[in-house]
């Protein structure tokens, strides 16, 4: 079991010497505390009965660690700042306690003309999804609250009409709420009448987002009595410049378990990686996928949007489809294309990094290119600067990541990989990794190994095991000629294509998402992008094609969903799929005790890989003591 610091604040920072005036007269000392986690139930941490039987319909059981520590306190009424690794359940630590403690508000004879409580939130699309957690509890529990979410591009009118029936509850940007202001929509004095809790989700990218002007602009008037949380995966100055700004007296909760790496690293999931030449990639991830030695779903990360698009339509040849999820659509779309994700409406979604690191690349991109300069002012597609998907987003039972390109720095990878595997859930990760990348992976890999483990070298991220070279090899002719025939310009027309096609799409869905709240089934967007439908030799792979090592491996994965009842393992995070239970545990995992050649049982990655990640069938070089659950 994880062990809990809670402790104060650490030393000023030189960063935050601008705000330690108003530290100064909202700080005024914290609490020092350090304990273990007791094991308890969500009873036992004081919550209604009403948040409690909530809970129990979507599934949930048992608290995770950082909920079991921060329920209490926030019940307590404390400002607390609580730093728990990404997928470990922050959402709900605070939002059970907020409701409960909404609740328990005097409604009082005095009409509130704010909201109670805030949460700000980095993106739009951790807007949506905070709120649609927030607006499910409320119906669960059945109570007279009320929650709405703003977004900064939206109407002065819809503004208006979503906080005219005082809302208890605002999730939004903070880029909202200056907005709000200049619409007259909000007063600043009737927020330092009503506001009881202010939440900071994600705290360490609210300033890296450029929201830190508008923080600014919320600091002053928020009233002493509002209780504040700050909700971190990370520690960062940006986090600790927040925390100085806006909260007074905090608790400082952070998790560790025995490393300050192993707090940020999701544990539950496996991590792989294979060796391959920046052209053998479309290869690699077309052998990873039509094989089936991956457990579906599969969230495919790439550092381009034209990297993207060049994906979707080399794998649509060969008959995979896929989705892509990117700054440059629509926002509707955008959430949307979320939700049927989520929903398990496709198995593949191919997306490009949060905005920053994307936006430096499409715009060097765009400088550099001839075309666009010739093009300059005729209006290109914008990013969406409140766009991200990689912080934050809990998709839905993703089984595998896949670092189709690789991130740039060991946090981007961190925050990849932790889409999956997320509270009680188990995942794995597969990176593609070129010589160009090599040292960039180096880096990630020394910094996960601990001390331990350097020492023993013994890596965190090992050979993939289930792909032969054979296998691979049986699918480079096709996989070449195909990739030939995705030009650039092939790239460039559908990516206009999908452009149009969304921003129609968004209209549509606009307005049909009003009167239709919970119809996802529209507008499929995984359709094909290319006119020509798969040709029948590349969609079904003879079976001579493969070879049995790697039929066998693909048997085991698709053994391994069924007995698995998809991704989900025991443990209260189920949700729907808590029937399947008893099947899921450990034991009954036909992974767990999967040797492709078949002699030995147990542990050991089986099919051979080098150390070095390329394909072998040399099975002397893989005798890891990693158990293998794809
Ligand atoms: N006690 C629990 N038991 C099982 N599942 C849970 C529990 N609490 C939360 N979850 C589920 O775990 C997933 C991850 O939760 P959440 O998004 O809150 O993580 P997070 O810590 O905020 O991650 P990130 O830092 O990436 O935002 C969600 O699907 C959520 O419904």
């Amino acid at each position: 079991m994880g062990k809990t610091k809670v402790k104060p604040v650490e030393d000023v920072n030189p960063e935050v010497e601008e705000v330690e005036k108003l530290e100064e007269q909202r700080d005024d000392g914290e609490d020092e505390v350090e304990q273990t986690e007791p094991d308890k139930s969500f009873e036992e941490l004081g919550l209604d009965s009403r948040l409690i039987r909530a809970l129990d319909k979507k599934g949930i059981e048992k608290p995770t660690p950082v909920q079991k520590i921060a329920i209490p306190i926030i019940l307590e009424g404390k400002d607390v700042v609580a730093r728990a690794k990404t997928g470990s359940g922050k959402t709900l630590a605070y939002l059970l306690p907020l409701l409960q403690k909404l609740f328990s508000a005097d409604s009082g004879s005095k009409k509130k003309l704010a909201p109670s409580a805030f949460i700000l939130v980095p993106s739009r699309e951790l807007c949506q999804q905070v709120f649609t957690e927030v607006a499910s509890l409320i119906e669960l529990c059945r109570v007279q609250l009320k929650a709405v979410q703003l977004t900064s591009s939206m109407p002065t009118s819809d503004m208006r009409n979503a906080l005219a029936g005082l809302p208890e509850i605002l999730v939004c940007t903070p880029a909202c709420i200056p907005k709000c202001f200049a619409a007259g929509v909000l007063e600043p004095s009737a927020i330092s009448d009503s506001l009881e809790i202010l939440v900071l989700d994600e705290a360490d990218l609210l300033l890296s987002y450029g929201y830190e002007d508008n923080l600014r602009s919320v600091t002053s008037i928020i009233p002493r009595k509002c209780q504040c949380l700050l909700m971190s995966a990370t520690t960062s100055s940006d986090v600790e410049k927040l925390k100085k700004l806006i909260l007074h007296n905090p608790t400082v909760l952070t998790l560790t378990e025995e490393n300050d790496k192993e707090e940020a690293v999701p544990s539950n999931v496996q991590q792989f990686w294979i060796s391959c030449s920046t052209q053998d990639k479309l290869l690699h991830i077309l052998a990873l996928l039509k094989l089936e030695v991956v457990q579906k779903k599969v969230l495919i990360f790439v550092n381009t949007i034209d990297m993207g698009f060049k994906l979707k339509l080399f794998l649509e040849k060969f008959g995979i489809k896929s989705a892509i999820l990117n700054g440059e659509l629509p926002q509707n779309s955008r959430l949307h294309i979320l939700e049927q994700f989520n929903a398990g409406l496709f198995d593949y979604l191919i997306a490009t990094d949060d905005n920053s690191q994307t936006k430096k690349k499409e715009e060097a991109k765009g400088e550099n290119s001839k075309e666009n300069k010739k093009k300059k002012g005729r209006g290109k597609p914008k990013l969406d600067a409140e766009f991200g998907v990689v912080r934050g987003i809990d998709f839905k039972k993703v089984h595998t990541v896949i670092n189709y390109d690789m991130p740039q720095s060991v946090t981007g990878y961190i925050h990849r990989i932790g889409r999956t595997g997320r509270a009680y859930s188990s995942g794995s990760s597969i990176s593609l990794v070129s010589t160009d990348e090599m040292e960039g992976f180096e880096k990630i890999k020394s910094f996960l190994a601990s001390d331990k483990d350097k020492d023993e070298d013994s890596d965190i991220i090992t050979p993939f095991p289930l792909l032969t070279e054979n296998a691979v090899e049986s699918l480079r002719y096709r996989a070449e000629d195909v990739a030939k025939s995705v030009t650039k310009v092939a790239i460039r027309e559908s990516r206009a294509q999908d452009l149009r096609n969304e921003i129609i799409n968004s209209e549509k869905l606009k307005a049909h998402f009003e009167a239709n709240p919970r119809d996802l089934d529209l507008l499929k967007h995984d359709k094909l992008l290319s006119k020509t439908a798969p040709a029948p030799h590349l969609r079904d792979l003879p079976e001579y094609l493969v070879d049995p090592k790697t039929q066998e491996a693909s048997k085991m994965v698709k053994l391994a969903r069924a007995a698995m009842g998809g991704s989900r393992r025991s443990g209260g995070g189920g949700g729907r799929n808590n029937n399947n239970k008893k099947r899921s545990r450990k034991g009954s995992d036909p992974l767990k005790t999967f040797n492709p050649n078949g002699s030995k049982r147990g542990h050991g990655g089986g099919i051979g890989q080098k150390k070095d990640g390329k394909g072998s069938n040399d099975d002397s070089t893989n005798q890891k003591k990693q158990k293998t659950t794809i």
